[in-house]
């Protein structure tokens, strides 16, 4: 495994080694051991989630709140998504901040999302099965976001905006200022 730091501290590229032969492959999707002492995190995960779109389904900017904070380690099985991870860590140096990162099956890319990070994607491929494991549960009354099209975040999802597909949860999430404004009271 291959563990490189992005420009947000705590968020990290990782890459699987993939050993190839006659029969075809096979590499280790994660080694909790191998993870821990190469990102210097105690990082234990507790819940796997799975969901498929087709392509323009953007599904974000999403964390979870206080105690029920999720670390997340993100892949894709099927396709190709763009996944994005944004900084929103009270009194981080590049707070607001994102990275965008392809994952695909053919790359085998994984995303490690830290804990007070927002989290998002949006699927390039005709269709994408994505696979994420997180070190805290779900808990529905936790759950926060900001509008992926926030205009003071600006990411560059990649895919015109007349072609992106979000859930009406997500068309209503509050502005990354009305999300500021809660988090400096
Ligand atoms: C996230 C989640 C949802 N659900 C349920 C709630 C709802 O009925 C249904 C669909 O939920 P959502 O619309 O929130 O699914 P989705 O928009 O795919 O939400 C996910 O987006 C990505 C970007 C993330 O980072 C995840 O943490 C999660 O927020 O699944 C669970 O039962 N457990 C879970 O862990």
């Amino acid at each position: 495994m291959q563990v490189t730091e992005t420009k947000l501290k705590g968020c990290y590229i990782v890459e699987p080694v993939k050993f190839g032969d006659s029969r075809g492959y096979f590499f280790e999707s994660f080694n909790e051991r191998t993870f821990n002492v190469l990102t210097g995190t105690e990082t234990h995960f507790v819940q796997d989630n799975q969901s498929f779109s087709t392509r323009g389904v953007l599904r974000g900017l999403h964390a979870q709140a206080g105690e029920h904070a999720q670390a997340k380690l993100v892949r894709v099985l099927q396709g190709a998504v763009l996944d994005v991870a944004v900084d929103v860590r009270p009194g981080s140096g590049t707070y607001g901040q994102y990275v965008a990162v392809e994952l695909s099956a053919e790359n085998n890319r994984q995303l490690f999302v830290p804990r007070g990070f927002l989290h998002g994607f949006v699927v390039l491929s005709e269709v994408a099965t994505f696979f994420y494991k997180c070190d805290n549960f779900y808990n529905k009354d936790s759950e926060c976001g900001i509008h992926p099209l926030d205009q003071d975040l600006a990411v560059d999802w990649q895919i015109p905006i007349e072609e992106l597909l979000l859930s009406d949860k997500d068309k209503e999430a509050q502005s990354f200022a009305a999300f500021t404004a809660q988090v400096v009271k």
